[in-house]
């Protein structure tokens, strides 16, 4: 058991002292945490505080400059870990010129996942009105939901979603949220950054990033408890402002 009360075979991502540079700045500093299996883990910070270069790392497409990453046992990045990451960025990798049930049928079957996965995650990410359509002709929010489900269908063991709810009307968000709890009660570990704070009461646990920094790594009841804040947002908040008098 670590500090966090997880046996080693329950840890998805053990993230220890990491530092990552790009270009001259420090962007990462000395973070570290551990995600259980089976969980849904909010990633959240400001614009510019680390998240996609912390996804990234965990993903292994991350050059990093010092510390360790380990996913599922192994490595970040290591070859045994391709089928078992799924990785949606904010920029959607998905054919134009194919519909969407073409899509999600074609990285169902390089995954050896049948047409009925396939339409199934269409349908999980509220699709299946329009899986005829080619994505060439959709929006930048109905595209990133095909790459959505173009990774649900690979059935990975972790989940790394960048902003997956960006720009959703808040039905659909709602609903994702809730296939992304039904998917960790099933054993998938989800990782999902989110600038939105309205967000993270919708999280298992919470990380907080700020300037490379993390600020927080705990349950959303205990990030109350510990600020005595009204709201995450507040909470938030007073977190910044204890970083800001340590560092003044
Ligand atoms: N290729 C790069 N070279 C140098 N600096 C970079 C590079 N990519 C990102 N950065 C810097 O790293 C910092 C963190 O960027 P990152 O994209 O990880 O933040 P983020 O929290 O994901 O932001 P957002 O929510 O806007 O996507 C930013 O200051 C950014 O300018």
């Amino acid at each position: 058991m670590d500090e966090t009360g997880l046996a080693p075979t329950d840890v998805a991502i053990d993230v220890t002292d990491l530092v990552v540079v790009r270009g001259r700045k420090r962007v990462l500093d000395t973070v570290g945490f551990t995600v259980g299996k089976g969980s849904v883990t909010g990633l959240l910070g400001p614009s510019g505080s680390g998240k996609t270069t912390l996804l990234r790392a965990i993903v292994g497409v991350q050059k990093i400059t010092s510390g360790s990453v380990i996913v599922l046992g192994d490595d970040a990045g290591s070859k045994r870990l391709r089928r078992e990451v799924g990785y949606v960025t904010q920029s959607p990798s998905v054919y134009g010129d194919l519909t969407i049930a073409q899509n999600a049928r074609y990285f169902a079957r390089n995954y050896g996942a049948g047409a009925a996965v396939a339409d199934t995650a269409v349908a999980n990410v509220g699709l299946a009105d329009i899986a005829g359509q080619l994505v060439d002709t959709l929006s930048g929010g109905q595209r990133a939901r095909v790459s959505l489900a173009c990774a649900l269908v690979a059935q990975p063991a972790l989940l790394v979603l960048d902003e997956p709810t960006v720009g959703l009307d808040p039905v659909l968000r709602r609903d994702l949220w809730q296939q992304f709890h039904d998917l960790a009660d099933a054993g998938t570990t989800l990782l999902i950054s989110s600038h939105v704070m309205d967000e993270a009461d919708r999280c298992d646990r919470l990380l907080l990033l700020r300037e490379g920094k993390l600020l927080a790594d705990e349950t959303p009841a205990q990030l109350l408890e510990s600020t005595g804040a009204r709201n995450l947002e507040d909470a938030f908040l007073e977190l910044i402002l204890a970083q800001d008098e340590v560092s003044a």
